[in-house]
């Protein structure tokens, strides 16, 4: 472990022109390099902006700067910092790191000040982690689930089940030291609800990964249908600019084409796909399987059909993919449909015949029918707002919310929880074989382990420096 006695500095900044432009320090030095360097007459008041000349060590001006001192423990890190508000010049912040490298700071690592928040026991490893994820946000809901996460919304979560998984633990302690001594059936029945609960909550917080993905990658929607449906046209309407190739042949998209999308509070990576066609022509099959192949990865299906057409035969892989969760029928070529005769209303006769024969199509494959559906055109506009209500419909429905917050697990929750329920799991077979105590007990602390790993209770310092080393230097 780095000694938390030198002090780190770093661009907190992106090199770019901007209007300001922040250089940071962290340690036992800054208010001595902040005296120096801005010709203080006494040390600097914490938390005030003084604003000052800075000059390097030998006495040159480098700029009209604000600088901010805090001082230990109330700051970021809990260890003293001094930033520097100098004008938004790469050429300028970088001389002041400089500077402040010459007057002894050393470069700070990758997300080293926040690791040193987290070795001062400011803030625990999930909102460490909710720092990292606050800054990579792309969605509202992104922002909205790390804030919370910053705030210890997962830790509270894990607070729960730690003390309910000690109280089943004291429970049980006792017994320990008596190994000829049966647990009462009494305490078998309430560590027994105990477990399960716990079970149960660690079950919760773990399928909250899959939305955690989502929030952290974006939404992974795919589009498919046959060839010449329109796919790459609705990306284009979607993204609003000429992205794909369109044209009136059938066979266009070759290779997929990935862009980011934001649909109300989501984030999208909308991928346009090749064609299916039951009976393709070689270089297409090269298509068609790239396309099966971000289906697999697909969140979301934005199944694409042409309106004038039957539908089509499409391959089984896929169809037994999609369900009424994650797939959306866009019923495409919308203008083309002849308007119904005026006597009889005017609503667009939908090829309702054709329809029939697709709920027929996915119910069939996997007992699954797919009621959402809009109809577009690409040419008009016509409807697409609508599929965008629809897509944020859709999205809502990954959302997981524990009482009035979203909690969204990372990898690294859902391997810690994934252990833990592995264990808790193990205590109830220990349980119902009414095996020895200390089994039941030792699974019952590797849980506890696991729980803790996910705050950073536990000391790993190979898995802090693997973590840290993913954040940004400056952070
Ligand atoms: N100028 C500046 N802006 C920034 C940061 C920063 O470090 N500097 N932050 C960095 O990421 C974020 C804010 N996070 C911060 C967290 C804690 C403290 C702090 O001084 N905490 C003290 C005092 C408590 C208080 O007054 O709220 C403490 O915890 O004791 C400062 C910023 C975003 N904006
Ligand atoms: N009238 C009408 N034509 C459309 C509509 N959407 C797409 N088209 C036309 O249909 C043809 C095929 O459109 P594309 O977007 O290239 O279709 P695709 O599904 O990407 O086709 P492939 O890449 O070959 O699989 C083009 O001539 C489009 O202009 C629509 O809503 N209405
Ligand atoms: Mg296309």
């Amino acid at each position: 472990m780095i000694s938390n006695r030198d002090t780190i500095a770093a661009l907190a900044t992106p090199l770019g022109t901007s209007a300001i432009a922040i250089v940071r320090a962290s340690g036992p030095d800054c208010a001595a390099i902040a005296r120096d360097a801005l010709e203080l007459p006494h040390p600097p008041l914490p938390r005030v902006a003084t604003h000052a000349d800075y000059r390097d060590r030998s006495g040159a001006l480098l700029d009209d700067v604000v600088a901010i001192y805090y001082a230990a423990p109330n700051s970021y890190t809990g260890d003293d910092i001094l930033e520097i508000s100098c004008h938004g010049n790469p050429f300028i912040a970088q001389k002041i790191l400089e500077d402040l490298l010459a007057r002894g700071c050393r470069p700070a690592e990758a997300g080293e000040f926040t690791r040193r928040a987290f070795a001062n026991g400011r803030i625990d490893l999930s909102q460490a982690e909710a720092v990292m994820d606050l800054i990579h946000a792309r969605s509202e809901r992104a922002l909205t689930a790390a804030n919370q996460q910053l705030r210890g919304s997962l830790e509270r979560h894990l607070d729960t089940l730690t003390e309910n998984l000690l109280s089943a633990l004291a429970r049980i302690e006792a017994y320990i030291d008596f190994p000829d001594e049966d647990l009462p059936a009494e305490d078998r029945a309430i560590v027994r609800r105990g477990i399960e609960e716990l079970s149960k909550g660690t079950a919760r917080l773990l399928a909250t990964q899959h939305y955690g993905e989502l929030l952290r990658e974006g939404i992974r929607t795919v589009i498919i249908g046959e060839p010449n449906a329109g796919k790459s046209s609705l990306l284009n309407r979607l993204v609003g600019q000429e992205r794909a190739l369109v044209s009136a042949e059938p066979g266009t998209t070759r290779d997929f084409i990935e862009e980011r999308l934001h649909i109300g509070p989501h984030c999208l990576r909308l991928i346009d796909t090749a064609g299916l066609n039951p009976s393709p022509a070689p270089l297409e099959k090269l298509g068609m399987q790239k396309t099966l192949e971000r289906a697999a990865e697909a969140d979301l299906f934005l199944l694409v059909l042409d309106a004038t057409r039957p539908h089509p035969n499409l391959p089984p892989e896929i169809l037994e993919k999609l369900s009424q969760e994650n797939a959306l029928i866009v019923l495409n070529k919308i203008d083309l449909v002849p308007v119904a005769g005026a006597a009889t209303g005017n609503s667009k006769s939908l090829n309702s015949k054709s329809q029939t024969n697709l709920k027929f199509q996915i119910s069939n494959s996997k007992n699954n029918n797919i009621t959402h559906f809009c109809e577009t055109s690409c040419v008009t506009g016509e409807g697409l707002d609508a599929l965008e209500k629809a897509i944020i419909d859709r999205a809502e429905t990954f959302r997981r919310d524990q009482g009035d917050e979203i909690i969204a697990i990372n990898a690294r929750h859902a391997d810690a929880l994934s252990r833990a329920q592995t264990s808790l799991v193990s205590a109830l077979a220990h349980l119902d074989a009414n095996g020895p105590v200390e089994l039941l007990a030792a699974d019952l602390r590797a849980a506890l382990d696991a729980y803790g790993e996910i705050g950073g209770r536990i000391d790993n310092e190979r898995m802090l420096d693997h973590l840290f080393a993913t954040f940004c230097i400056g952070k």
